[in-house]
């Protein structure tokens, strides 16, 4: 197997006297799309902001690629190709789409940051849009620029938070086809957080379940799936 892009260790994030995370660990394959689901609470959102260097874990690990980033913060580990999106969108509404996707890619070391931009906004089919103004975008058009934000630069791995979230089903299952085609595409790792979970085992290459910090099950989609302890924690008995 090839070297992860990404590896979490032992992660442990305490919040007072909570223990929101509680000795996760995870690992992402180049161009895996891994699924990180839970009930509210489990602890989804705290790993991604330790991943992505925004609260820092009070024990673990993360390493990208081989290097270990536990100590650098987000800025330093974006330049190092860790990339990410918020549950709300990082938009910016009174700018044209064009104009800030090549500011993102600038800013993300791109060599070429017009080009960058002009293939990213290609792929999730908003190229017509350019020259609009962000703002005035439809709700699943804005999804699909806050994901062009995130990514250009090509990052090696890309920590989405809620993704879906206020889409209708079709605009979900667009979102889910562009994300699978350009993780195959441009071999950018993801840790996929999303309530939806139809579209998390849709799409991804594996899954880890979190409850109450602790992750419970890990693995294929359809195994874990399958796993009575996730289905009695999470999934139901419709699932
Ligand atoms: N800033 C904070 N201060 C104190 N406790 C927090 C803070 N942020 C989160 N928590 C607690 O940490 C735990 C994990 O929260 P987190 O938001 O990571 O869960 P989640 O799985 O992302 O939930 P959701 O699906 O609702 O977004 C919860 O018990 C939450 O109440």
């Amino acid at each position: 197997m090839s070297q992860p892009a990404l590896q979490a260790e032992g992660l442990t994030i305490q919040y007072g006297g909570v223990r929101a995370v509680d000795g996760v660990s995870l690992a992402l394959q180049p161009g895996e799309i891994r699924g990180l689901i839970g009930p509210n609470g489990a602890g989804k959102s705290t790993v991604i902001d330790a991943i992505s260097g925004r609260r820092r874990a009070t024990t673990g690990r993360v390493t990208l690629r081989g290097e270990d980033v536990s100590r650098l913060d987000v800025v330093q580990r974006r330049a190092r190709g860790l990339s990410r999106s918020f549950q709300r969108t990082s938009i910016f509404a009174g700018m044209q789409v064009r104009e800030q996707v090549e500011l993102a890619a600038h800013r993300s070391g791109a060599a070429d940051a017009a080009a960058d931009a002009a293939e990213v906004l290609d792929e999730l089919e908003l190229a017509h849009l350019g020259k609009a103004v962000a703002g005035d975008l439809g709700y699943g058009e804005q999804r699909r620029l806050d994901l062009a934000l995130a990514l250009v630069g090509a990052p090696a791995v890309l920590l989405l938070d809620e993704p879906m979230a206020g889409l209708s089903v079709k605009e979900s299952h667009d979102l889910a086809r562009h994300l699978r085609r350009l993780t195959g595409k441009r071999e950018v790792s993801v840790l996929l957080v999303e309530h939806d979970v139809d579209v998390v085992f849709g799409i991804s290459h594996s899954v880890t379940v979190l409850e109450l910090g602790r992750v419970i099950a890990s693995g294929e989609p359809a195994a874990v799936r399958a796993d009575p302890r996730v289905r009695e924690a999470y999934l139901g008995s419709a699932a």
